[in-house]
């Protein structure tokens, strides 16, 4: 990629965020090369190629996607350093492309990503149990494991973990981590350079085969065909598989039949998205790795609470937010507090705000308040239903972007001078009455969630 069309893509970059994000963490990269899927950057120090791997990478990749390259990962080494060594990803380094420099299939699984570094809750504790049961490395029970979930929910986390306890329990098996983009790209590779009985060979020779992000094989016929008999040959000599993707089996689209029936056979678990108490707790452990990163950072009372009550998105993100407070509070010397978050992620916090529905708010107030939906939306005005149906209306003000007249018209064809009545009521209210202040911020929450 020559260095103008380098510039532009910075240029997209600060567009998206911002000009001080840019001036300290963009503006000193410089893209050296491109090669089968990897940008390397040159950065000033170690630790910016840390920070800006995980704050800024999927970023980086998708802008350099948009003018054309094609990346996956990225790969960050210090300017003057003779050996360029990795120093930071979008996603975990192995998940890229280790199998790449090891061809004998071996994995170096990433440290970061073990099951004690994974906090588990109600949301994700079956396929917690699911993963650990096979890192025991006994006997195939269930055979494939299919772990399913949104994005940054722990699957590759969960992956890496099996294959950590594998290399530490059983040194020598043969265990193989590959994501389905790089399968494909050595499928095309072996075809284009006549090896495909090495490849064959390769995949047949392993103990353990995890393929993460297998919905990336849609529409790929010859590389499905490949790799549903790897598959079979793997199942037959009862060698354990492990399938992660973003859907059920059943729902991946143009995937052959006969692989979703296969990817079926064995346990499917899924993740399912986060609840508070979990981000809460994800957040709490980072917080105590990040205090031997960053010593002397500080965290003000309530700030993990608000980030996990705002950001439920995902835990990638989650945790791009809290290294992103600690990179900055470590570098300007001041406590991580409230005001700090709000500035600094503000971006973040903005695509984060879950978009809630009218009929989402009346369902929730009227569940608060023991009352019928039907009477919310109904013409009675006792003030047992009044002022229940004047919150919601409050809410649906000031959670949606609906106007009064669309609001006036789901509460029961209201005008919109009556939803204007009850909103400026509440907010009266809300300044003079804690009980109805108390409810509003519960129901908030609760709506955020
Ligand atoms: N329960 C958890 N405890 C600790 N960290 C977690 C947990 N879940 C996710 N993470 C962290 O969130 C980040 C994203 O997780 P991961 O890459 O495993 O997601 P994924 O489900 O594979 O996403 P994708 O669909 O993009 O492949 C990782 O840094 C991971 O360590």
């Amino acid at each position: 990629m020559a260095q103008h069309e380098w510039r532009a893509v910075k240029d997209d970059i600060r567009s998206a965020v911002g000009a001080s994000n840019y001036k300290n963490w963009i503006e000193p990269l410089v893209l050296s090369s491109l090669s089968e899927g990897v940008a390397h950057i040159q950065v000033p120090n170690a630790f910016m190629g840390d920070y800006v791997g995980k704050t800024f990478g999927d970023q980086i990749i998708y802008h350099l996607n948009r003018k054309g390259a094609q990346v996956q990962r990225l790969s960050f080494a210090v300017a003057d350093a003779v050996a360029q060594k990795p120093a930071g990803s979008a996603k975990p380094a192995v998940a890229n492309g280790t199998p790449a420099a090891k061809p004998s299939g071996e994995i170096q699984p990433d440290h970061r990503f073990t099951f004690d570094t994974f906090v588990v809750g109600k949301p994700n504790e079956l396929a917690h149990a699911a993963a650990k049961r096979v890192a025991e490395g006994g006997p195939v029970t269930f055979n494939p494991l299919f772990l399913y979930g949104g994005v940054g929910l722990g699957k590759t986390h969960l992956m890496h973990a099996i294959a950590h306890e594998l290399s530490v329990r059983q040194p020598d098996l043969n265990v193989l981590y590959i994501s389905a983009d790089q399968f494909i790209y050595r499928f095309i590779s072996a075809l284009r350079d006549r090896k495909m009985m090495d490849f064959k060979q390769m995949f047949r020779s392993v103990d353990v085969l995890m393929v993460d992000d297998i919905q990336f094989l849609a529409g790929k016929e010859s590389t499905q065909e490949e790799f549903f008999h790897t598959f079979n040959a793997l199942v037959d000599q009862n060698k354990q598989l492990i399938i992660s993707a973003d859907r059920a089996p059943g729902e991946l689209k143009d995937v052959s039949e006969r692989i979703r029936s296969r990817l079926q056979c064995g346990l499917v678990v899924d993740l399912h998205p986060t609840d508070y108490e979990l981000r809460l707790g994800i957040l709490h452990a980072k917080q105590e790795m990040y205090r031997s990163i960053y010593p002397g950072v500080e965290v003000a009372t309530g700030v993990l609470e608000f980030l996990a009550h705002r950001i439920s998105s995902n835990v990638r993100i989650l945790e791009g937010a809290l290294t992103r407070l600690f990179a900055f509070a470590s570098l300007v010397g001041r406590e991580v507090t409230m005001e700090l978050a709000q500035d600094c992620l503000s971006d973040i916090l903005r695509s984060s705000d879950r978009k809630v529905t009218i009929e989402e708010i009346q369902r929730k107030v009227s569940e608060h308040y023991a009352i019928r939906l039907s009477d919310m939306l109904g013409p009675r005005r006792p003030r047992n239903l009044a002022r229940p149906r004047q919150i919601a209306m409050w809410l649906c003000k000031n959670m949606t972007s609906r106007s009064l007249p669309e609001i006036g018209r789901k509460f029961g064809k209201r005008d919109h001078t009556t939803i204007m009545h009850g909103i400026r009521k509440i907010e009266e209210l809300r300044q003079t009455d804690s009980q109805i202040a108390d409810d509003l911020e519960m129901l908030q929450r609760a709506l955020q969630e």
